[in-house]
């Protein structure tokens, strides 16, 4: 494609030499430039990309793409915009083909929830005979093409390729996590939404976005600047969950119609005669377009508002009622989200991916209904993230179990026992015991918390540990299957530790 098919209305501030050069490939890191490449030059949270824009020439650029002609190659085409993030999602989107233009995109923002309901909307649209694809934290995935995930919500340049990869392999839907980052990062700009969800908003990533009011104001972008623009699109729909409390200001950024869903009062969508248990949520789900029974396995009232969110996103795309129960019933489980690991021992042991505060006090209480015994967490905090959620997390998990096991997770270039330090620090105020690993292993009838950097060695504690009947929880990490310690990832999976503490026990 020549570089002026690209650049197609799109607004310059200058731009010097051949703009008909035939561009092969977008990216905007230098070292993935090769012949034909047109790099984007990029203002960076730690590096100014402009300052690898000689790095890029010398690897055979065709031509730039800046925001300061500071830099301007005097060798090749360069073209200035004013913000080059926006540039590069418009080109990407369009040197793909605008894959998204003519099939259904639903895109997920929110806290906690989008990958438990981008799967059970992936079931909705499957089962409603529209075989969706999945792009967000586990995977981008559609039937046996499965890519593995760099960000829950890929670079614009990688997006609009994968999502051009997958519409061809057969997709007739795309379901998509929409991070915050991704919004703020304009990672999505150029890709045309039908129906965006709202799940919910609590504490995350202040490191990155600094205020509660910045972090939501990235996440309404969704719904203010990129649901498809086409008023005539009868399913084009902002999916609020109302029992929130910013709904209201999702509400007010969403330039499209609303649907809410939950158990607030004016809810359109909403359940009726609901019951919980450790089998599931057996509940009569209501629309607008009428009500119908439904069981699904999944657990927790969190669960019950991400059924809700797919369900909503379902009506709003005018997919038959049937379809949509069929979808909610069929699905099982989502990796690393209240996983089982099966054991000889009785214990109910359960890998979650809860890292915020919402999620693990969210899980826990759920877990809390249903113990019949103890219930023992292993979990940590991410380093090089928002620092502020680690005495919350702190205080929820030792609040809510009998033994907290506070371990590392992911602790990146940050020192793991600074990290443990301040998760502690929301312990200490609830008076409760800390015990050393040997102290516990000799005294069966603690009530506290321990902490044990090692994680391999933290889950081995909490199996040896846990009595049949307990919970034994393992939080944080979910699906993931490593551990970065430094910048280096190293192969680890809590499924596999706890299977193989379990069969080394038994
Ligand atoms: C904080 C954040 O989101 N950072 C993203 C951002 O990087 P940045 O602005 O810091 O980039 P930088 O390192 O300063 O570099 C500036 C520019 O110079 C370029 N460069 C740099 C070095 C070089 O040799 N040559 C070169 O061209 C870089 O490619 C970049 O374009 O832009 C980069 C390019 O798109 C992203 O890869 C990077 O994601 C980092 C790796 C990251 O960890 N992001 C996480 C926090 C994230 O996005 N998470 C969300 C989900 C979170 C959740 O769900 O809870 C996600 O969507 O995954
Ligand atoms: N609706 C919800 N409200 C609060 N917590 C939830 C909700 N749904 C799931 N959780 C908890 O949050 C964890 C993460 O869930 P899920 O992976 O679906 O969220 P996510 O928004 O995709 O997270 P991420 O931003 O990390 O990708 C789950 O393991 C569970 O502990
Ligand atoms: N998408 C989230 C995942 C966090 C998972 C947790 N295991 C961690 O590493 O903090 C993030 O990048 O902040
Ligand atoms: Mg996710």
């Amino acid at each position: 494609m020549r570089l002026e098919q690209l650049l197609h209305e799109l607004p310059l501030q200058a731009s010097h030499g051949d703009l008909s050069v035939a561009v092969a490939a977008l990216t905007c890191d230098s070292r993935q430039v090769a012949a034909g490449t047109l790099f984007f030059a990029l203002h960076g949270t730690k590096v100014d990309g402009h300052r690898f824009i000689h790095q890029a020439v010398a690897s055979g650029a065709a031509a730039i793409v800046l925001e300061d002609p500071t830099y301007a190659p005097a060798q090749i085409p360069w073209v200035q915009v004013t913000n080059g993030r926006q540039a590069m999602a418009l080109m990407a989107a369009r040197f793909f083909g605008q894959p998204t233009r003519d099939l259904p995109l639903i895109g997920i923002t929110g806290t906690n929830g989008k990958t438990t309901t981008s799967y059970l909307l992936e079931g909705i649209l499957t089962a409603a005979g529209l075989p969706a694809a999945v792009l967000g934290t586990i995977s981008y995935r559609f039937g046996d093409t499965c890519i593995e995930a760099s960000h829950t919500t890929p670079e614009s340049t990688e997006l609009q390729g994968i999502f051009r990869q997958l519409a061809d392999a057969g997709a007739k839907a795309f379901v998509m996590e929409v991070s915050s980052h991704s919004l703020e990062q304009r990672r999505v700009d150029g890709s045309v939404f039908d129906v965006g969800i709202f799940t919910n908003l609590t504490r995350d990533h202040l490191d990155y976005h600094g205020t509660m009011q910045a972090y939501s104001s990235a996440k309404q972008r969704l719904f203010s600047e990129l649901l498809k623009p086409d008023t005539s699109t009868p399913v084009r729909h902002a999916v609020i969950n109302a029992d929130d409390p910013a709904a209201e200001d999702f509400i007010q950024a969403a330039a499209c119609p609303v649907i809410r869903y939950g158990l607030a009062q004016d809810a359109e969508v909403t359940v009726r005669e609901m019951s919980s248990s450790v089998n599931g949520i057996s509940a009569i789900l209501v629309t607008p377009q009428g009500e119908q029974p439904f069981h699904s396995q999944l657990l927790g009232g969190f669960n019950l508002s991400n059924i809700l969110a797919a369900a909503t996103a379902g009506v709003a795309l005018r997919l038959p009622l049937q379809a949509i129960v069929q979808g909610i019933e069929q699905h099982t489980t989502v990796p690393g989200r209240l996983e089982r690991v099966v054991n000889g021992v009785g214990v109910t042991c359960l890998v979650d991916y809860a890292h915020t505060g919402d999620a693990l006090e969210n899980v826990l209480s759920t877990l809390k209904e249903l113990a019949t015994a103890r219930i023992i967490t292993v979990f940590g905090c991410g380093g090089d993230r928002d620092n502020g959620k680690r005495p919350i997390m702190g205080r929820i998990a030792a609040d809510y179990s009998d033994l907290a096991i506070v371990t590392s997770d992911n602790p990146r270039t940050e020192d793991p026992h600074e990290i443990l330090r301040q998760i502690r620090e929301g312990i200490l105020p609830l008076g409760l015991r800390e015990y050393s690993p040997d102290e516990l292993t000799t005294n069966p009838e603690y009530k506290g918390f321990v902490m044990l950097e090692n994680r391999h060695e933290a889950i081995r504690l909490g199996v040896q540990l846990a009595k049949p009947g307990d919970i034994l929880l393992l939080a944080g990490k979910g699906h993931e299957d490593y551990q970065i310690i430094g910048t280096t990832k190293h192969h680890f999976d809590d499924r596999e530790e706890a299977s193989n503490a379990f069969r080394e026990r038994t």
